[in-house]
């Protein structure tokens, strides 16, 4: 291969991460970014040459994720990284029923597509950016990972939504998303020797502006907290999680909302955003805590709900070994982690205040039954390591 690279591209719902990741000697990572703000003021790519380098910020114009993906191309054809790229890996949120990463075909795209309702805020902006390096590099292969993939062992009870049973023809059913996540956060548990990962009750609370939770028994999949589309489970930055489904005919009704109008609320609106009417960002909400009582309630109201999803999960797994924090807040919030956890003694899990406070690998206190880690995520890597595998079973770029 030569010193060919493979591109990973983790497109979120307003967001586009990217990673460049060199195959010789073995794979690793090289330029890594993001082009963030997608859709709102202040579109911005932050990017660093090596995983030390400072990182560098470039203002940008871009008012949708087209047009952010048309940018992408131009700088990163700038910065030599087109003409050598193997294949391009993506983060593709919904695959339905698929368990294994696949090469782009027509025929998939036309698939993706018509699901597109499915993760109406991520699957179109994930197309688009497929469809601009097809336009640019057609000869390059790109492949795709899907986050629905790591729960697909989920047991058919876990699975159902409690609606008529005719929409499950349809597909209407829970499939749960962060799958990337999850199976590198099992990953590094194997690594690090968590006996658990192999056989034993965990629960990975990935908590980042999308937050959701899986239940993992002996490496495998039980339960999560997203559902049919990821808006469901813990409140986020700005989605609201689980909701009274009363409310939609409520605010139908007598605010004559629409169910676009809807959709934009729970979506974009509502979470930590909607409840401080400040920001959706947990750094900005911890700054001002003390001194506002709407950022304070947001925060409390994140973490209770943290909570009792632990306690669900630790009834649906019967009991809990490994606890695990990831995400931008659950890596980097002590406070957070020791909220979500306080007076969860009666579960087995105890914190070590010390250690909590230093974001240190294992953050469970001598006495705690419960093994807490805080581990910090990559989906990129995950991705990096299915194309890999693809172009080298398939020959493709010799
Ligand atoms: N030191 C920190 N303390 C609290 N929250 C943090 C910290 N660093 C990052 N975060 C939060 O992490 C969230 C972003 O998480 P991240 O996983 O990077 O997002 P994304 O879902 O876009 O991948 C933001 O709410 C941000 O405020
Ligand atoms: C699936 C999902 O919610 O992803 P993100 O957290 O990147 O928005
Ligand atoms: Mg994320």
């Amino acid at each position: 291969m030569n010193d060919h690279h493979i591109l990973t591209i983790n497109g979120g719902s307003s967001s586009i991460k990217f990673a460049v990741f060199h195959l010789k000697p073995s794979l690793h990572r090289g330029l890594t970014g993001k082009l963030d703000r997608i859709g709102c003021d202040g579109t911005r790519l932050t990017f660093s040459e090596t995983e030390r380098a400072a990182p560098q910020t470039v203002e940008v114009a871009a008012a949708d994720h087209l047009a952010a993906a048309e940018f992408l191309l131009d700088w990163l054809e700038s910065q030599n990284i087109l003409s050598n790229v193997a294949a391009i890996g993506h983060r593709i949120v919904h695959g339905m029923q698929r368990t294994q990463p696949e090469i782009v075909t027509p025929e998939m795209l036309d698939e993706l597509h018509r699901i597109c309702p499915y993760a109406a805020e991520h699957l179109p902006g994930e197309l688009s950016i497929i469809a601009a390096f097809r336009k640019h590099i057609p000869s390059v292969p790109q492949v795709v990972c899907f986050d629905t993939a790591f729960h697909r062992t989920m047991p058919r009870v876990a699975t159902l939504l409690p609606i008529p049973r005719r929409y499950e023809a349809q597909g209407l059913q829970r499939y749960g998303f962060h799958g990337l996540s999850y199976a590198y956060l099992i990953q590094e548990l194997r690594r690090l020797g968590d006996p658990a990962a192999v056989s034993g009750r965990v629960i990975l609370a990935h908590l980042g502006n999308g937050a959701s939770m899986a239940a993992v028994r002996n490496g495998q999949c039980i339960d999560t907290s997203m559902a049919f589309t990821p808006s469901a489970g813990l409140p986020m930055g700005t989605r609201t999680g689980d909701l009274d489904p009363g409310l939609f005919h409520y605010l139908t009704q007598v605010e004559g909302m629409t169910p676009d109008q809807f959709h934009r609320m729970v979506n974009h609106e509502s979470g930590l955003l909607g409840v401080s009417e400040t920001s959706s960002d947990m750094r900005d909400l911890l700054a001002i805590e003390s001194s506002d009582f709407r950022a304070a309630e947001a925060i409390q109201l994140f973490c209770y709900q943290a909570k009792k999803w632990i306690g669900a999960f630790v009834a649906a797994l019967g009991g809990l070994d490994t606890l695990v924090f990831a995400g931008g807040v659950g890596e980097n919030s002590p406070g957070i982690r020791a909220s979500i956890c306080r007076e969860l003694q009666c579960l087995g899990i105890e914190l070590d205040e010390e250690r909590n406070a230093e974001n240190a690998s294992s953050i469970s206190s001598k006495v705690s039954r419960v093994n807490v880690k805080v581990i910090s995520t990559d989906e990129e890597i995950m991705i990096a390591h299915s194309v890999e595998e693809i172009v080298r079973r398939l020959d493709l770029s010799l």
